[in-house]
């Protein structure tokens, strides 16, 4: 058993698929597609950072742990570039030892980090380049300017990929699920933010979802929440299957499963 499956066993049970054809809820999901998951922190009013949308201390270091874990478990980690120009996140693996159990398995440090980024904004010198070692991946759309994508790729560990087969100018997250799948990737993590979330959930390619509610208020209304986007209409809301509940310090952690179809 390699470290992937090993992980995968203790963290998604028998939901964990990733070459096989895979039951998903109440639909089938073919191979063609990573196994994909969301994993947020929201406050207990439902938002996932202020309206400045400034990134807010929600979970507490057991959680953080978690995500570690999770991080750890995956091949690649995508955000949206709201987020990264928000947040700057690094996305990197912070425990040592789950960087050693990688390598030792034969695998980069860290997952490949993903970036959703239509018009290629990703900084240079965000802190995905700086910080950990391993690829890096900035999805774009056809509409992304040729220069900015010669500057990315002159990062030895950065690959551009245009996922927008119908040249609409916004990333097409269905096509972006597949190249990654071709690219290597079995098991998908996704840090959000609240407007990816939506548009993957939208997009019926959300096998599950981990929302940590901690203890904490954020209010305003424009503050962004776990799933923001278009929404879902009052005769099609997505339907999800409780997986588990359990008490994390001062906050709760959820596990859904997603019925898709
Ligand atoms: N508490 C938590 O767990 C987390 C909180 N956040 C917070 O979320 C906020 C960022 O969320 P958002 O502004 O909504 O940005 P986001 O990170 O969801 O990125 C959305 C952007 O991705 C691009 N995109 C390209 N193609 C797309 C597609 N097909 N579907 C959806 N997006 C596509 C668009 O430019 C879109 O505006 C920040 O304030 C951040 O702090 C972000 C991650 C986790
Ligand atoms: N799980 C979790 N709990 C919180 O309280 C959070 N604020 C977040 N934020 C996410 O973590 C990213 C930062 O990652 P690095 O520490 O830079 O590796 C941030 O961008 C959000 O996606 N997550």
């Amino acid at each position: 058993m390699n470290i992937l499956s090993f992980f995968s066993k203790i963290i998604f049970g028998s939901a964990c698929r990733s070459t096989l054809v895979l039951k998903t809820g109440d639909t089938m999901k073919s191979s063609e597609f990573p196994f994909i998951f969301i994993n947020s922190a929201m406050s207990a009013d439902g938002k996932l950072s202020t309206k400045e949308r400034k990134q807010v201390k929600i979970s507490g270091k057991a959680d953080f742990d978690r995500v570690d874990t999770l991080r750890a478990s995956s091949d690649a980690i995508m955000v949206g570039i709201g987020t990264m120009l928000s947040d700057n996140p690094s996305l990197t693996v912070k425990s040592e030892d789950r960087r050693k159990e990688r390598s030792a398995a034969g695998m980069e440090e860290n997952p490949v980090r993903v970036i959703v980024d239509s018009q290629a904004k990703t900084p240079v010198d965000a802190d995905i380049f700086k910080k950990g070692k391993g690829k890096k991946i900035i999805v774009v759309s056809k509409a992304a300017p040729a220069e900015k994508i010669n500057i990315l790729t002159q990062n030895s560990e950065t690959k551009v990929i245009v996922a927008d087969p119908a040249g609409t100018g916004k990333v097409d997250l269905i096509e972006t699920a597949k190249l990654l799948r071709k690219e290597g990737v079995g098991t998908l993590m996704v840090e959000g933010g609240a407007t990816l979330n939506e548009g993957l959930l939208a997009a019926g390619l959300v096998d599950e979802i981990n929302i940590f509610i901690g203890n904490v208020i954020v209010g305003g209304k424009t503050a962004p929440t776990f799933a923001d986007g278009s929404g879902f209409t009052e005769n099609n809301l997505l339907k999800l299957e409780l997986i588990s509940f359990e008490k994390i310090e001062d906050g709760i952690l959820l596990k859904w499963k997603v019925k898709n179809g």
